[in-house]
């Protein structure tokens, strides 16, 4: 116990008599005891809500989450059941084209058109799905559904427009304040910057997507029904709170990928307080099974007074685009170690190559002298050349363009090596759309056809392996505990351990093969095998979606085929 103020507590009485008291809980800072005895007489309740962190508030962050003790790497800090999880807030491109959303019911990837809900016709996986009438599943929404036109026809498009998955998830919260008042609470004391929205692309588009189909579709027939019965079914459904929920739902989802395919949208009450920085220290977990429960886990050792930190952007973006990412859907500027450092931890991963002056190369690289203005310029680190702000961003969209077209659309190798070949010449070996090439390229080099491994040519062999290497390093440098990135780096050292194999295999082929030969084989057998632990290790934390679940089986199987390998050889 300890008698030195903490930020925050949230009463001034003990826990057990309500008398006035001054000593703490030390290791969460949030229960107060008149004295040793009630302490001790209310640990039996209070362990299972003693958490290692506090809820702490600052002008720029808000509130954030602050260690209170240390916490050792893969700790489950603490776990809680979500205030709503509904179909996924923001739809791809292809996802608005094709006839197919979550199950209401039960979030199975469904057809919209073969089943549905007997009460709302709302597409399911079947009309006896078990969730249609879950008080929190489809039992939440069904009543407002069922006021709905339904769609104009039974053609896809029209299918697609009526049912619109996305806007399901606002008015799942919106029914909050019937169904659960207390969750209701926790989401509207959730950050939602409806203010800053206003006018913005996502007010717009958040007006037009959900907002007005609401409106239109469920809840002005609710008001009619509330006058005609002289009823008040829900208090508040105007505009502003419809957009104050977009806004909370903008600020604060986390994505939650199903081993379906399917992606949802998740709101926690405190796992979404915690603070954004482009290398985080925790990484979470989603429990299907147990309705959508998160688990924050530590992602390395952390001390006390530390912040626990999530990433809520990409780790493979430039510091640009992470930035334009964070201002315009979280409205803050991030200005955390990476941000700050032109060379993003050294890994020079938005680094420009110099082109000189008139065609003469200095060999420099060109990085933002401001990284946290958009508008900086571009200095180069041998030579006096600049190049403005401007210029960067428009050169980076034409090429982000490019990569994501070619990605978009399964490139051969060839294809892959001139685009890499043609960027070489403008960006930094290891700039961020050049890791994404490589990447694909090193999933191509032993797979497509006449590039199967053995296949390879021994120079392309190691050309792969430079690659992977190479990769590994830029990934160690923005991510060194391996937090975000594993299945990333799952796959470099999956594709690593191919080649050394193969390498290793070659080496044996020979009817005549030395002892040394064997020796250098089972060398390469046994640093593949270093890979695969690793890659199993690292995969662990992912095993509750699709690509980490078959990379892992994937790791596994060739670990036993190796472990066949290596005996038969020794
Ligand atoms: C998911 S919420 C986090 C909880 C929020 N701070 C609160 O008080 O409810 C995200 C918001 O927190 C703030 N935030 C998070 N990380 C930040 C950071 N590194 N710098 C500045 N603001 C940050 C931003 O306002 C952001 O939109």
């Amino acid at each position: 116990m300890s008698t030195s103020p903490p930020d925050s507590l949230t009463t001034n009485n003990c826990a057990v008599c309500q008398t006035p008291a001054k000593l703490y809980c030390s290791a969460c800072k949030l229960v107060k005891y008149c004295g040793a005895d009630h302490q001790r007489q209310h640990w039996k309740q209070h362990k299972t809500e003693c958490r290692p962190f506090r809820i702490a508030k600052d002008k720029v962050l808000g509130r954030y989450l602050k260690a209170t003790r240390p916490i050792k790497a893969g700790t489950v800090i603490f776990a809680e059941m979500p205030i709503i999880v509904g179909p996924k807030w923001y739809l791809n491109e292809r996802e608005e084209q094709v006839p197919v959303m979550p199950c209401v019911g039960c979030f199975t990837p469904c057809r919209m058109g073969a089943h549905h809900c007997p009460k709302c016709f709302w597409p399911t996986c079947s009309p006896n799905c078990g969730g249609l009438d879950n008080p929190n599943l489809h039992g939440l929404e069904c009543s407002i559904l069922m006021l709905g036109p339904g769609p104009a026809s039974s053609d896809p498009r029209s299918l697609i427009d009526y049912y619109r998955s996305d806007a399901l998830v606002v008015l799942k919260c919106l029914l909050l304040q019937r169904q659960n008042p207390k969750k209701w609470t926790e989401l509207m004391d959730m950050q939602s910057h409806e203010v800053e929205r206003i006018g913005s692309e996502l007010h717009n588009d958040a007006e037009k997507r959900v907002v007005s189909y609401l409106q239109r579709n469920f809840l002005q027939r609710l008001k009619s029904v509330e006058q005609k019965q002289k009823e008040t079914y829900l208090q508040e459904y105007d505009t502003a709170v419809l957009h104050r929920i977009c806004g909370i739902i903008e600020t604060n989802y986390m994505c939650i990928s199903l081993p379906s395919g399917m992606e949802l949208s998740g709101v926690y009450y405190t796992a979404c307080m915690m603070e954004h920085a482009c290398q985080p220290n925790c990484y979470f977990q989603f429990d299907q099974r147990k309705g959508f429960r998160i688990s924050v886990i530590a992602g390395r050792d952390i001390e006390r007074y530390e912040h626990l930190i999530i990433m809520y952007s990409n780790m493979l973006w430039g510091t640009q685009m992470r930035q334009e990412h964070l201002a315009m859907t979280k409205h803050f500027l991030c200005k955390c170690e990476r941000c700050r450092d032109p060379t993003e931890y050294g890994s020079n991963f938005s680094a420009m190559l110099c082109m000189g002056d008139e065609g003469e190369s200095c060999d420099g690289i060109h990085l933002p002298k401001d990284p946290l203005d958009m508008k900086s310029d571009w200095a180069c680190t041998k030579c006096p050349i600049m190049i403005s702000g401007e210029e960067v961003r428009y050169l980076l969209t034409q090429m982000t363009e490019e990569v994501d077209n070619l990605l978009s659309r399964k490139p051969t190798v060839k294809q892959l090596e001139a685009l890499i070949n043609k960027l070489s010449k403008f960006l930094h070996p290891h700039h961020y759309h050049l890791f994404n090439l490589k990447h694909t390229l090193i999933q191509l080099y032993g797979t497509e056809i006449g590039y199967s491994l053995r296949n390879l040519s021994d120079s392309l062999l190691n050309k792969k392996l430079e690659l992977c290497k190479e990769l590994y390093d830029i990934c160690q440098k923005l991510d060194p505990y391996t937090i975000r990135l594993s299945i990333y780096v799952g796959i470099i050292l999956f594709e690593m351990q191919t080649v050394q194999i193969e390498l290793g295999k070659r080496l044996l082929v020979n009817g005549n093969k030395t002892e040394e030969q064997v020796a250098t084989a089972l060398d390469y057998f046994n640093s593949a095998r270093e890979k695969l632990l690793k890659a199993a290790k690292i995969l662990e934390k992912e095993l509750d979606n699709v690509a980490g679940s078959k990379l892992s089986d994937a790791v596994l199987k060739s670990l036993t085929e190796l472990d066949t390998l290596i005996n038969n050889n020794s």
